[in-house]
């Protein structure tokens, strides 16, 4: 299974955001995208999730032309915003079945130790980090192909950023994943191929040394 985005151009106004970006994202794949704050990692998601109109992108879905439109309604990729996305006045345990009306499904969240101990809790009252992996979780069991993650780790304490990797290497058999965050030293463990979005551009980066090159990291 394959998607490749080309093409990808975003204006603001007058503001060039990205110009002609170009990405392919395969089964097994972890693609990271770095960058510094602002520089259109999220607009990049957006676009390809159809949420916001680019300039110009185009989508080849193994090959075969799909709209931004498309992607949603023929569930290809699933999407964590950077945002929180779920009702605020409801509990836990009362969301899983809003997502997955598959028993099984909803155990492996239900009996996940963690998630276990904040059923009862209206999701408004969960902290940032308890809120996110919840989030994650949700988003992670989908059936969708691909999977795009904007900013996973946000907010975890560290046992939870290393379920969170365990769980997506879990998923490389039949999903590509793409991910922005800027916990980077965990993204680098898990990730096969790496980008930095700098100056408008999507640049390849093989090793954390690049990123300083680029002046993302302090040398
Ligand atoms: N609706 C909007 N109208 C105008 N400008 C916007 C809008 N949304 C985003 N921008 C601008 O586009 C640029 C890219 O924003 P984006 O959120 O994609 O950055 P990012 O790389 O995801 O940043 P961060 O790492 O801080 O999450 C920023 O300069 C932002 O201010």
């Amino acid at each position: 299974m394959e998607l490749a985005i080309s093409n990808a151009t975003k204006f603001f106004g007058k503001k060039s955001i990205f110009k002609d970006v170009s990405l392919t994202l395969k089964t097994g794949e972890i693609v990271a995208i770095f960058g510094r704050n602002g520089c259109g990692k999220s607009t990049l998601l957006k676009m390809i999730f159809g949420k916001m109109k680019g300039n110009s992108i185009n989508i080849l879905y193994n090959n075969e032309v799909i709209k931004p439109s498309e992607i949603i309604k023929e569930q290809i990729v699933s999407y964590l915003p950077q945002e929180s996305f779920l009702p605020k006045n409801l509990k836990v345990r009362d969301i899983i079945p809003i997502y997955f009306s598959e028993e099984k499904k909803q155990d492996r969240i239900f009996y996940d130790p963690f998630i276990a101990k904040i059923s009862n809790t209206v999701t408004g009252k969960l902290s940032l980090g308890e809120l996110r992996y919840f989030e994650v979780l949700l988003i992670a069991q989908m059936d969708h192909q691909f999977m795009m993650l904007d900013e996973p780790f946000s907010m975890l304490e560290p046992i939870y950023k290393d379920k969170v990797k365990e769980l997506l290497i879990s998923l490389l058999d039949f999903k590509g994943i793409i991910i922005t965050d800027h916990y980077y030293n965990d993204v680098f463990e898990i990730s096969t191929n790496n980008k930095l979005m700098h100056d408008g551009k999507l640049y390849n980066i093989d090793t954390v040394n690049d990123l300083k090159d680029f002046g993302y990291l302090r040398k």
